[in-house]
Protein backbone atom coordinates (compact mmCIF):
# COMPACT_ATOMS: atom_id res chain seq x y z
CA UNK A 1 0.00 0.00 0.00
CA UNK A 2 1.64 3.18 -0.79
CA UNK A 3 -0.83 5.49 0.75
CA UNK A 4 -1.78 5.49 5.01
CA UNK A 5 -5.80 5.45 4.92
CA UNK A 6 -6.59 6.61 8.07
CA UNK A 7 -7.58 10.04 7.60
CA UNK A 8 -9.60 7.92 4.32
CA UNK A 9 -11.06 6.04 6.74
CA UNK A 10 -11.91 8.30 9.56
CA UNK A 11 -13.65 10.90 6.68
CA UNK A 12 -15.88 7.82 5.71
CA UNK A 13 -17.31 7.47 9.41
CA UNK A 14 -18.22 10.83 9.74
CA UNK A 15 -20.04 10.91 6.53
CA UNK A 16 -21.93 7.56 7.37
CA UNK A 17 -23.69 9.07 10.36
CA UNK A 18 -24.73 12.15 8.43
CA UNK A 19 -25.17 11.64 5.33
CA UNK A 20 -25.50 8.31 4.19
CA UNK A 21 -27.81 6.76 0.94
CA UNK A 22 -28.39 3.26 0.41
CA UNK A 23 -25.93 2.82 -2.82
CA UNK A 24 -24.90 0.03 -5.81
CA UNK A 25 -21.72 -1.10 -5.73
CA UNK A 26 -19.79 -1.78 -9.58
CA UNK A 27 -17.29 -4.60 -8.85
CA UNK A 28 -14.79 -4.31 -11.65
CA UNK A 29 -13.28 -7.45 -10.97
CA UNK A 30 -16.54 -9.50 -11.47
CA UNK A 31 -17.01 -8.62 -14.54
CA UNK A 32 -14.97 -10.32 -16.35
CA UNK A 33 -18.01 -11.93 -18.58
CA UNK A 34 -18.96 -8.15 -18.78
CA UNK A 35 -19.31 -7.41 -23.19
CA UNK A 36 -17.60 -4.98 -24.68
CA UNK A 37 -18.98 -1.60 -26.18
CA UNK A 38 -19.77 -2.62 -29.42
CA UNK A 39 -21.68 -5.61 -28.10
CA UNK A 40 -23.77 -3.70 -25.85
CA UNK A 41 -27.78 -4.50 -26.27
CA UNK A 42 -29.52 -3.47 -23.21
CA UNK A 43 -30.17 -0.36 -21.45
CA UNK A 44 -30.37 -2.64 -18.30
CA UNK A 45 -27.13 -3.71 -15.66
CA UNK A 46 -25.72 -5.91 -17.94
CA UNK A 47 -22.28 -6.05 -18.84
CA UNK A 48 -21.28 -3.85 -15.54
CA UNK A 49 -22.17 -6.24 -13.02
CA UNK A 50 -23.63 -4.50 -9.94
CA UNK A 51 -24.12 -5.67 -6.83
CA UNK A 52 -26.27 -4.41 -4.02
CA UNK A 53 -24.73 -2.84 -1.34
CA UNK A 54 -26.04 -0.95 2.29
CA UNK A 55 -22.55 1.09 2.11
CA UNK A 56 -23.75 4.48 2.17
CA UNK A 57 -21.85 7.38 -0.04
CA UNK A 58 -19.52 9.45 1.86
CA UNK A 59 -20.76 13.08 1.45
CA UNK A 60 -18.07 15.56 1.41
CA UNK A 61 -19.25 18.55 3.77
CA UNK A 62 -19.56 22.48 3.48
CA UNK A 63 -20.05 23.79 -0.04
CA UNK A 64 -18.92 22.64 -3.27
CA UNK A 65 -14.49 23.42 -3.98
CA UNK A 66 -12.82 24.15 -6.92
CA UNK A 67 -10.22 21.69 -8.04
CA UNK A 68 -7.13 22.34 -9.61
CA UNK A 69 -5.69 20.81 -12.79
CA UNK A 70 -2.31 19.07 -12.87
CA UNK A 71 -2.10 18.41 -8.85
CA UNK A 72 -0.71 15.14 -9.81
CA UNK A 73 3.05 15.92 -9.62
CA UNK A 74 2.65 16.68 -6.32
CA UNK A 75 2.57 13.55 -5.30
CA UNK A 76 4.79 10.70 -4.61
CA UNK A 77 3.82 8.90 -7.59
CA UNK A 78 7.32 7.21 -9.32
CA UNK A 79 7.32 8.12 -12.38
CA UNK A 80 7.65 4.68 -14.37
CA UNK A 81 11.00 4.28 -17.05
CA UNK A 82 8.63 4.08 -19.93
CA UNK A 83 7.37 7.94 -19.02
CA UNK A 84 8.52 9.81 -22.34
CA UNK A 85 10.42 12.81 -21.42
CA UNK A 86 9.47 15.10 -24.34
CA UNK A 87 12.82 17.22 -24.99
CA UNK A 88 10.64 19.38 -27.08
CA UNK A 89 12.59 23.00 -27.61
CA UNK A 90 10.29 25.93 -27.75
CA UNK A 91 10.98 27.10 -30.75
CA UNK A 92 10.02 23.88 -32.58
CA UNK A 93 6.62 24.01 -31.33
CA UNK A 94 5.61 24.07 -35.07
CA UNK A 95 4.37 20.54 -36.51
CA UNK A 96 6.03 20.30 -39.24
CA UNK A 97 9.40 20.80 -37.06
CA UNK A 98 9.84 24.77 -38.74
CA UNK A 99 9.47 27.73 -36.88
CA UNK A 100 6.25 29.62 -36.60
CA UNK A 101 6.91 32.66 -39.11
CA UNK A 102 6.79 35.53 -37.05
CA UNK A 103 6.33 37.60 -40.88
CA UNK A 104 2.37 36.35 -40.64
CA UNK A 105 1.70 37.21 -37.38
CA UNK A 106 2.57 41.16 -37.98
CA UNK A 107 -0.50 41.96 -37.40
CA UNK A 108 -1.21 39.99 -34.28
CA UNK A 109 -2.73 42.22 -31.36
CA UNK A 110 -1.57 44.02 -28.32
CA UNK A 111 -2.73 44.78 -24.35
CA UNK A 112 -3.39 48.18 -25.15
CA UNK A 113 -6.38 47.14 -27.60
CA UNK A 114 -8.33 45.99 -24.87
CA UNK A 115 -9.81 47.31 -21.70
CA UNK A 116 -10.61 45.36 -18.40
CA UNK A 117 -13.93 44.97 -17.10
CA UNK A 118 -13.92 42.49 -14.91
CA UNK A 119 -12.33 39.15 -13.70
CA UNK A 120 -13.90 35.93 -14.64
CA UNK A 121 -11.61 33.50 -13.13
CA UNK A 122 -8.40 32.22 -11.94
CA UNK A 123 -5.81 29.55 -12.78
CA UNK A 124 -2.73 28.11 -12.42
CA UNK A 125 -0.86 31.39 -14.22
CA UNK A 126 -2.87 33.52 -13.96
CA UNK A 127 -6.07 35.42 -14.25
CA UNK A 128 -8.66 34.93 -16.84
CA UNK A 129 -10.15 38.69 -16.99
CA UNK A 130 -13.16 40.14 -19.30
CA UNK A 131 -11.91 42.62 -21.35
CA UNK A 132 -13.44 45.19 -24.40
CA UNK A 133 -11.85 45.35 -27.56
CA UNK A 134 -11.04 49.28 -27.51
CA UNK A 135 -12.05 49.61 -31.24
CA UNK A 136 -14.54 47.10 -31.93
CA UNK A 137 -16.24 47.56 -27.89
CA UNK A 138 -16.59 43.29 -28.54
CA UNK A 139 -16.10 41.68 -25.26
CA UNK A 140 -13.65 38.82 -24.76
CA UNK A 141 -12.12 36.49 -21.82
CA UNK A 142 -8.61 37.08 -22.09
CA UNK A 143 -6.40 34.33 -20.44
CA UNK A 144 -3.18 35.50 -18.98
CA UNK A 145 -0.15 33.08 -18.24
CA UNK A 146 2.81 34.82 -16.01
CA UNK A 147 5.45 33.69 -18.09
CA UNK A 148 6.99 33.71 -14.34
CA UNK A 149 5.28 31.22 -12.85
CA UNK A 150 5.71 28.91 -16.03
CA UNK A 151 9.56 29.39 -16.43
CA UNK A 152 10.47 29.28 -12.68
CA UNK A 153 9.12 26.24 -10.88
CA UNK A 154 6.90 27.97 -7.90
CA UNK A 155 3.50 26.92 -8.29
CA UNK A 156 2.17 25.37 -5.76
CA UNK A 157 1.55 22.54 -6.91
CA UNK A 158 4.67 21.16 -7.53
CA UNK A 159 6.56 19.72 -4.61
CA UNK A 160 10.20 21.36 -4.20
CA UNK A 161 12.08 18.08 -3.63
CA UNK A 162 10.67 16.28 -6.62
CA UNK A 163 12.66 14.99 -9.15
CA UNK A 164 9.69 16.78 -11.75
CA UNK A 165 11.04 20.34 -10.23
CA UNK A 166 14.63 19.30 -10.74
CA UNK A 167 14.31 18.20 -13.84
CA UNK A 168 14.66 20.52 -16.82
CA UNK A 169 12.38 18.87 -19.15
CA UNK A 170 9.79 19.62 -16.49
CA UNK A 171 9.95 23.23 -17.71
CA UNK A 172 10.14 22.15 -21.24
CA UNK A 173 6.89 20.71 -20.82
CA UNK A 174 4.80 23.60 -19.28
CA UNK A 175 6.39 25.74 -22.10
CA UNK A 176 4.89 23.12 -24.46
CA UNK A 177 1.61 22.90 -22.68
CA UNK A 178 1.55 26.33 -23.13
CA UNK A 179 1.74 26.41 -26.60
CA UNK A 180 -0.32 23.81 -27.39
CA UNK A 181 -3.26 25.44 -25.34
CA UNK A 182 -2.82 27.95 -28.49
CA UNK A 183 -1.67 25.77 -31.01
CA UNK A 184 -4.58 23.14 -30.38
CA UNK A 185 -7.43 26.32 -30.18
CA UNK A 186 -6.27 27.88 -33.06
CA UNK A 187 -6.90 25.17 -35.35
CA UNK A 188 -10.71 24.02 -34.23
CA UNK A 189 -13.83 25.57 -34.94
CA UNK A 190 -16.72 23.58 -32.89
CA UNK A 191 -20.19 24.67 -31.31
CA UNK A 192 -19.06 22.97 -27.91
CA UNK A 193 -15.43 24.46 -27.91
CA UNK A 194 -14.18 27.59 -27.17
CA UNK A 195 -13.07 29.79 -29.95
CA UNK A 196 -9.51 31.34 -29.76
CA UNK A 197 -9.52 34.92 -31.66
CA UNK A 198 -5.85 36.30 -30.55
CA UNK A 199 -2.83 35.31 -28.60
CA UNK A 200 -0.16 37.68 -28.07
CA UNK A 201 2.72 37.73 -25.52
CA UNK A 202 4.46 40.90 -24.01
CA UNK A 203 7.39 41.10 -21.13
CA UNK A 204 5.73 39.40 -18.62
CA UNK A 205 2.76 37.65 -19.76
CA UNK A 206 0.93 35.46 -22.45
CA UNK A 207 -2.54 36.31 -23.44
CA UNK A 208 -5.06 34.21 -25.12
CA UNK A 209 -8.24 36.76 -26.33
CA UNK A 210 -10.77 33.71 -25.83
CA UNK A 211 -14.64 33.43 -26.88
CA UNK A 212 -16.48 35.08 -24.02
CA UNK A 213 -18.81 32.28 -22.53
CA UNK A 214 -21.09 34.44 -20.54
CA UNK A 215 -23.70 31.81 -18.73
CA UNK A 216 -20.50 30.98 -16.44
CA UNK A 217 -19.48 27.71 -15.35
CA UNK A 218 -21.12 24.52 -15.11
CA UNK A 219 -19.68 24.10 -11.76
CA UNK A 220 -21.06 27.74 -10.96
CA UNK A 221 -24.95 26.10 -11.92
CA UNK A 222 -23.91 22.58 -10.16
CA UNK A 223 -23.23 24.73 -6.60
CA UNK A 224 -26.87 26.28 -7.19
CA UNK A 225 -28.92 23.40 -8.02
CA UNK A 226 -26.98 20.59 -5.69
CA UNK A 227 -27.88 17.96 -8.37
CA UNK A 228 -29.74 17.84 -11.97
CA UNK A 229 -32.66 15.76 -13.33
CA UNK A 230 -30.83 12.62 -15.69
CA UNK A 231 -32.74 14.48 -18.83
CA UNK A 232 -30.44 17.56 -18.09
CA UNK A 233 -27.65 15.07 -17.24
CA UNK A 234 -28.41 13.20 -20.55
CA UNK A 235 -28.28 16.62 -22.35
CA UNK A 236 -24.75 17.87 -21.04
CA UNK A 237 -23.64 14.79 -21.83
CA UNK A 238 -24.36 14.45 -25.22
CA UNK A 239 -22.54 18.09 -25.89
CA UNK A 240 -19.74 17.37 -24.12
CA UNK A 241 -19.62 13.93 -26.08
CA UNK A 242 -19.84 15.70 -29.26
CA UNK A 243 -17.23 17.93 -28.55
CA UNK A 244 -14.51 14.85 -27.26
CA UNK A 245 -15.13 12.82 -30.51
CA UNK A 246 -14.51 16.17 -32.36
CA UNK A 247 -11.28 16.40 -30.52
CA UNK A 248 -10.13 12.34 -30.72
CA UNK A 249 -11.43 12.57 -34.05
CA UNK A 250 -8.40 14.76 -34.74
CA UNK A 251 -6.31 13.07 -32.82
CA UNK A 252 -6.41 15.14 -29.47
CA UNK A 253 -7.14 14.09 -25.85
CA UNK A 254 -8.55 16.58 -23.28
CA UNK A 255 -7.44 15.26 -20.19
CA UNK A 256 -9.30 17.82 -18.40
CA UNK A 257 -12.83 17.20 -17.98
CA UNK A 258 -14.25 18.83 -14.55
CA UNK A 259 -17.02 21.11 -14.30
CA UNK A 260 -15.03 24.17 -14.04
CA UNK A 261 -13.83 23.60 -17.60
CA UNK A 262 -17.19 23.67 -19.16
CA UNK A 263 -19.20 26.68 -18.96
CA UNK A 264 -22.76 27.15 -20.53
CA UNK A 265 -23.26 30.00 -23.05
CA UNK A 266 -26.01 32.57 -23.33
CA UNK A 267 -28.82 29.87 -24.61
CA UNK A 268 -27.27 27.27 -21.80
CA UNK A 269 -25.09 25.03 -24.79
CA UNK A 270 -22.33 23.49 -23.02
CA UNK A 271 -19.00 24.62 -24.04
CA UNK A 272 -15.34 23.26 -23.05
CA UNK A 273 -12.48 25.87 -22.22
CA UNK A 274 -9.32 25.39 -21.07
CA UNK A 275 -7.09 23.56 -23.40
CA UNK A 276 -3.95 24.05 -21.37
CA UNK A 277 -3.45 19.89 -20.57
CA UNK A 278 -4.73 18.94 -23.98
CA UNK A 279 -1.99 17.01 -26.46
CA UNK A 280 -1.93 16.25 -29.94
CA UNK A 281 -0.75 12.78 -30.69
CA UNK A 282 2.73 12.95 -32.51
CA UNK A 283 1.07 10.66 -35.47
CA UNK A 284 -1.48 13.20 -36.27
CA UNK A 285 0.80 16.30 -35.77
CA UNK A 286 3.06 13.93 -38.23
CA UNK A 287 -0.09 13.67 -40.52
CA UNK A 288 -1.04 17.23 -40.43
CA UNK A 289 2.60 18.28 -41.68
CA UNK A 290 2.58 15.58 -44.62
CA UNK A 291 4.69 13.64 -42.93
CA UNK A 292 2.72 10.00 -42.38
CA UNK A 293 -0.15 8.74 -42.89
CA UNK A 294 -2.25 8.89 -39.32
CA UNK A 295 -3.08 5.59 -37.83
CA UNK A 296 -5.15 7.04 -35.21
CA UNK A 297 -2.64 5.48 -32.15
CA UNK A 298 -2.35 7.49 -29.13
CA UNK A 299 -0.21 6.29 -26.28
CA UNK A 300 0.15 8.83 -23.40
CA UNK A 301 2.20 8.69 -20.41
CA UNK A 302 2.52 12.15 -18.38
CA UNK A 303 0.54 12.25 -15.32
CA UNK A 304 -1.63 15.17 -15.02
CA UNK A 305 -4.89 16.10 -14.95
CA UNK A 306 -7.51 16.66 -11.96
CA UNK A 307 -7.34 13.78 -9.79
CA UNK A 308 -11.21 13.19 -9.04
CA UNK A 309 -11.74 13.16 -12.61
CA UNK A 310 -8.67 11.69 -13.64
CA UNK A 311 -8.76 7.80 -15.42
CA UNK A 312 -6.55 5.15 -13.04
CA UNK A 313 -4.08 4.53 -16.19
CA UNK A 314 -3.10 7.93 -15.55
CA UNK A 315 -2.93 8.11 -11.83
CA UNK A 316 -0.97 4.62 -11.69
CA UNK A 317 1.31 6.30 -14.36
CA UNK A 318 0.68 3.62 -16.66
CA UNK A 319 0.38 4.72 -20.47
CA UNK A 320 -2.77 5.84 -21.76
CA UNK A 321 -5.08 6.63 -24.64
CA UNK A 322 -8.23 9.06 -25.66
CA UNK A 323 -10.24 6.67 -23.65
CA UNK A 324 -9.53 8.38 -20.31
CA UNK A 325 -11.31 11.24 -21.43
CA UNK A 326 -14.46 8.99 -21.32
CA UNK A 327 -13.56 7.67 -17.79
CA UNK A 328 -13.59 11.78 -17.34
CA UNK A 329 -17.11 12.04 -18.82
CA UNK A 330 -18.34 9.05 -16.59
CA UNK A 331 -17.05 11.02 -13.36
CA UNK A 332 -19.02 14.19 -14.44
CA UNK A 333 -22.00 12.74 -15.41
CA UNK A 334 -22.18 10.95 -11.57
CA UNK A 335 -21.29 14.36 -10.56
CA UNK A 336 -24.38 15.90 -11.98
CA UNK A 337 -26.46 13.46 -10.53
CA UNK A 338 -25.44 13.24 -6.88
CA UNK A 339 -23.27 16.11 -6.02
CA UNK A 340 -19.92 14.96 -5.93
CA UNK A 341 -17.66 13.07 -8.44
CA UNK A 342 -17.39 8.92 -7.67
CA UNK A 343 -14.31 9.52 -5.18
CA UNK A 344 -13.46 12.14 -2.71
CA UNK A 345 -11.27 12.90 -0.13
CA UNK A 346 -9.60 15.31 2.76
CA UNK A 347 -6.78 15.18 0.17
CA UNK A 348 -5.32 13.78 -3.09
CA UNK A 349 -3.50 11.10 -1.82
CA UNK A 350 -6.67 9.73 -0.80
CA UNK A 351 -8.71 10.19 -3.83
CA UNK A 352 -6.05 8.50 -5.62
CA UNK A 353 -6.35 5.67 -3.77
CA UNK A 354 -9.86 5.58 -3.95
CA UNK A 355 -10.23 5.35 -7.31
CA UNK A 356 -7.63 2.88 -7.29
CA UNK A 357 -9.11 0.33 -5.25
CA UNK A 358 -12.83 1.37 -4.40
CA UNK A 359 -15.43 0.09 -6.51
CA UNK A 360 -18.10 2.93 -7.16
CA UNK A 361 -21.00 3.28 -5.83
CA UNK A 362 -24.48 4.38 -7.46
CA UNK A 363 -27.49 5.57 -5.78
CA UNK A 364 -30.46 3.26 -6.20
CA UNK A 365 -32.33 6.23 -7.06
CA UNK A 366 -31.04 6.31 -10.64
CA UNK A 367 -32.72 4.97 -13.68
CA UNK A 368 -30.98 1.24 -14.97
CA UNK A 369 -29.78 3.26 -18.09
CA UNK A 370 -28.18 5.70 -16.05
CA UNK A 371 -26.36 2.92 -14.02
CA UNK A 372 -25.12 0.99 -17.06
CA UNK A 373 -24.11 4.01 -19.00
CA UNK A 374 -21.70 5.05 -15.63
CA UNK A 375 -20.93 1.38 -15.25
CA UNK A 376 -19.56 1.38 -18.19
CA UNK A 377 -17.60 4.53 -18.50
CA UNK A 378 -16.39 4.35 -15.15
CA UNK A 379 -14.64 0.90 -15.75
CA UNK A 380 -11.25 0.93 -13.86
CA UNK A 381 -9.27 -0.79 -16.13
CA UNK A 382 -9.13 0.27 -19.87
CA UNK A 383 -9.85 -2.56 -21.47
CA UNK A 384 -12.93 -2.75 -20.51
CA UNK A 385 -14.51 0.81 -20.51
CA UNK A 386 -16.72 1.72 -23.72
CA UNK A 387 -14.26 2.65 -26.14
CA UNK A 388 -17.15 5.43 -27.09
CA UNK A 389 -15.09 6.51 -30.23
CA UNK A 390 -14.93 3.17 -31.99
CA UNK A 391 -18.95 2.31 -30.49
CA UNK A 392 -20.22 5.26 -32.17
CA UNK A 393 -18.64 4.64 -35.58
CA UNK A 394 -19.75 0.65 -35.03
CA UNK A 395 -23.43 2.33 -34.11
CA UNK A 396 -23.97 4.51 -37.15
CA UNK A 397 -23.13 1.49 -39.57
CA UNK A 398 -24.77 -0.34 -37.32
CA UNK A 399 -28.32 1.35 -37.68
CA UNK A 400 -28.40 2.18 -40.96
CA UNK A 401 -27.79 -1.17 -41.92
CA UNK A 402 -30.39 -3.16 -39.24
CA UNK A 403 -32.70 0.01 -39.94
CA UNK A 404 -34.72 -1.86 -42.14
CA UNK A 405 -35.23 -5.29 -40.15
CA UNK A 406 -35.38 -3.00 -36.48
CA UNK A 407 -38.27 -3.39 -34.93
CA UNK A 408 -39.57 -1.22 -32.25
CA UNK A 409 -37.40 0.66 -29.88
CA UNK A 410 -34.69 -1.74 -31.09
CA UNK A 411 -32.45 1.14 -32.81
CA UNK A 412 -32.28 2.75 -28.73
CA UNK A 413 -30.28 -0.59 -27.56
CA UNK A 414 -27.36 0.07 -30.22
CA UNK A 415 -25.06 1.75 -29.92
CA UNK A 416 -23.28 5.05 -27.65
CA UNK A 417 -25.84 7.50 -29.31
CA UNK A 418 -28.91 5.19 -29.42
CA UNK A 419 -28.11 4.26 -25.92
CA UNK A 420 -31.26 4.82 -23.26
CA UNK A 421 -30.12 7.82 -21.59
CA UNK A 422 -29.49 9.69 -24.83
CA UNK A 423 -33.16 8.95 -26.17
CA UNK A 424 -34.72 12.34 -25.95
CA UNK A 425 -31.48 14.15 -28.00
CA UNK A 426 -31.62 14.45 -31.49
CA UNK A 427 -28.09 13.64 -32.64
CA UNK A 428 -28.45 14.75 -36.43
CA UNK A 429 -29.14 18.26 -35.17
CA UNK A 430 -26.57 17.86 -32.19
CA UNK A 431 -23.87 16.23 -34.72
CA UNK A 432 -24.12 18.83 -37.30
CA UNK A 433 -24.71 22.16 -34.99
CA UNK A 434 -28.06 23.20 -35.39
CA UNK A 435 -29.35 22.20 -32.28
CA UNK A 436 -26.79 24.83 -30.54
CA UNK A 437 -28.11 27.14 -33.29
CA UNK A 438 -31.71 27.62 -33.14
CA UNK A 439 -32.51 25.80 -29.23
CA UNK A 440 -31.68 26.73 -25.76
CA UNK A 441 -30.68 24.24 -23.48
CA UNK A 442 -32.29 23.04 -20.08
CA UNK A 443 -30.69 25.40 -17.98
CA UNK A 444 -30.64 29.05 -19.64
CA UNK A 445 -28.31 31.48 -17.58
CA UNK A 446 -29.81 34.67 -16.71
CA UNK A 447 -27.76 37.58 -18.42
CA UNK A 448 -29.37 41.18 -17.85
CA UNK A 449 -25.64 42.83 -19.12
CA UNK A 450 -22.69 40.24 -20.44
CA UNK A 451 -20.61 42.60 -19.68
CA UNK A 452 -21.40 42.43 -15.47
CA UNK A 453 -20.84 38.72 -15.83
CA UNK A 454 -23.55 37.69 -13.49
CA UNK A 455 -22.85 33.97 -13.45
CA UNK A 456 -19.11 33.47 -12.31
CA UNK A 457 -18.23 33.70 -8.85
CA UNK A 458 -18.12 36.82 -7.30
CA UNK A 459 -14.90 35.65 -5.63
CA UNK A 460 -13.30 36.18 -8.97
CA UNK A 461 -15.61 38.90 -10.28
CA UNK A 462 -15.02 41.15 -7.15
CA UNK A 463 -11.19 40.87 -7.74
CA UNK A 464 -8.80 44.05 -8.72
CA UNK A 465 -7.27 43.74 -12.25
CA UNK A 466 -5.83 46.95 -12.21
CA UNK A 467 -2.12 45.13 -11.94
CA UNK A 468 -2.70 42.34 -14.58
CA UNK A 469 -3.51 44.72 -16.94
CA UNK A 470 -0.42 46.25 -17.62
CA UNK A 471 2.64 45.28 -18.68
CA UNK A 472 5.02 45.04 -15.67
CA UNK A 473 9.03 44.12 -15.82
CA UNK A 474 9.04 41.20 -13.22
CA UNK A 475 10.68 39.00 -16.06
CA UNK A 476 13.97 39.40 -15.85
CA UNK A 477 15.49 36.43 -17.63
CA UNK A 478 17.65 36.05 -20.68
CA UNK A 479 16.47 34.74 -23.70
CA UNK A 480 13.05 34.58 -22.23
CA UNK A 481 11.59 36.15 -25.17
CA UNK A 482 12.95 33.57 -27.54
CA UNK A 483 11.24 30.45 -25.20
CA UNK A 484 7.59 32.33 -26.37
CA UNK A 485 8.41 32.88 -29.38
CA UNK A 486 6.43 32.37 -32.28
CA UNK A 487 2.74 32.47 -29.54
CA UNK A 488 1.28 35.28 -31.61
CA UNK A 489 -1.94 34.61 -33.69
CA UNK A 490 -4.72 35.75 -35.19
CA UNK A 491 -7.81 34.43 -36.40
CA UNK A 492 -8.52 34.26 -40.08
CA UNK A 493 -10.62 37.31 -40.97
CA UNK A 494 -13.72 34.83 -42.11
CA UNK A 495 -13.47 33.01 -38.98
CA UNK A 496 -13.93 36.59 -36.63
CA UNK A 497 -16.58 37.74 -38.89
CA UNK A 498 -18.41 34.14 -38.11
CA UNK A 499 -18.67 34.90 -34.68
CA UNK A 500 -19.23 38.63 -34.59
N1 LIG B 1 -13.83 31.81 -22.58
C1 LIG B 1 -14.20 32.03 -21.35
N2 LIG B 1 -15.33 32.72 -21.08
C2 LIG B 1 -15.71 32.93 -19.80
N3 LIG B 1 -15.02 32.51 -18.73
C3 LIG B 1 -13.89 31.83 -18.93
C4 LIG B 1 -13.42 31.55 -20.24
N4 LIG B 1 -12.27 30.84 -20.13
C5 LIG B 1 -12.05 30.67 -18.82
N5 LIG B 1 -13.02 31.26 -18.08
C6 LIG B 1 -13.10 31.29 -16.62
O1 LIG B 1 -11.81 31.29 -16.04
C7 LIG B 1 -11.59 30.09 -15.28
C8 LIG B 1 -10.14 29.66 -15.38
O2 LIG B 1 -9.84 29.42 -16.74
P1 LIG B 1 -8.94 28.19 -17.17
O3 LIG B 1 -9.51 26.94 -16.59
O4 LIG B 1 -8.77 28.23 -18.65
O5 LIG B 1 -7.58 28.54 -16.43
P2 LIG B 1 -6.44 27.57 -15.95
O6 LIG B 1 -5.27 28.44 -15.61
O7 LIG B 1 -6.17 26.55 -17.00
O8 LIG B 1 -7.10 26.92 -14.69
P3 LIG B 1 -6.70 25.58 -13.91
O9 LIG B 1 -5.35 25.80 -13.37
O10 LIG B 1 -7.75 25.45 -12.83
O11 LIG B 1 -6.80 24.48 -14.92
C9 LIG B 1 -12.60 29.10 -15.85
O12 LIG B 1 -12.89 28.08 -14.93
C10 LIG B 1 -13.78 30.01 -16.15
O13 LIG B 1 -14.52 30.31 -14.99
Amino acid sequence: MIFSLDEDLCHLKLADSQNGIPAIAIHDESDDNSERATEFSAPSTKGTQLSSSTEPIPFQNGPKARRRSSVLERFPITTPPHTRRVSITPTSLKPDGNLWSDQKLKSARNLKDFSPVRVLGKGAYGKVILVRDLTTSKLYAMKQLKKAEIIFTNQENVDENSDEHKDSSALFKRIERTFAERTILSELEHPNIVKLFYSFHDNSKLYLLLQYIPGGELFFHLKEHGTLDEDTVAFYAAEISCALKFLHDKGIVYRDLKPENCLLDQNGHLVLTDFGLSKKSVAQMESDAGLKEDNNIMELHSIIGTPEYCAPEILQGLSYTKNCDWYSLGCLVYDMLVGKPPYTGANHKIILSKIQKQNVKLPYYLSDGMKDMLGALLKKEQGKRWDVDNYWRVAQNKTTKARKKRKAGQERTSGYTAHFVFRKINWKKLESGELQNSESGPIVPLITDWALAENFDTEFTSMSYEHDCNETNDLNIPNASDVFKGFSYKASGSYLDRYF
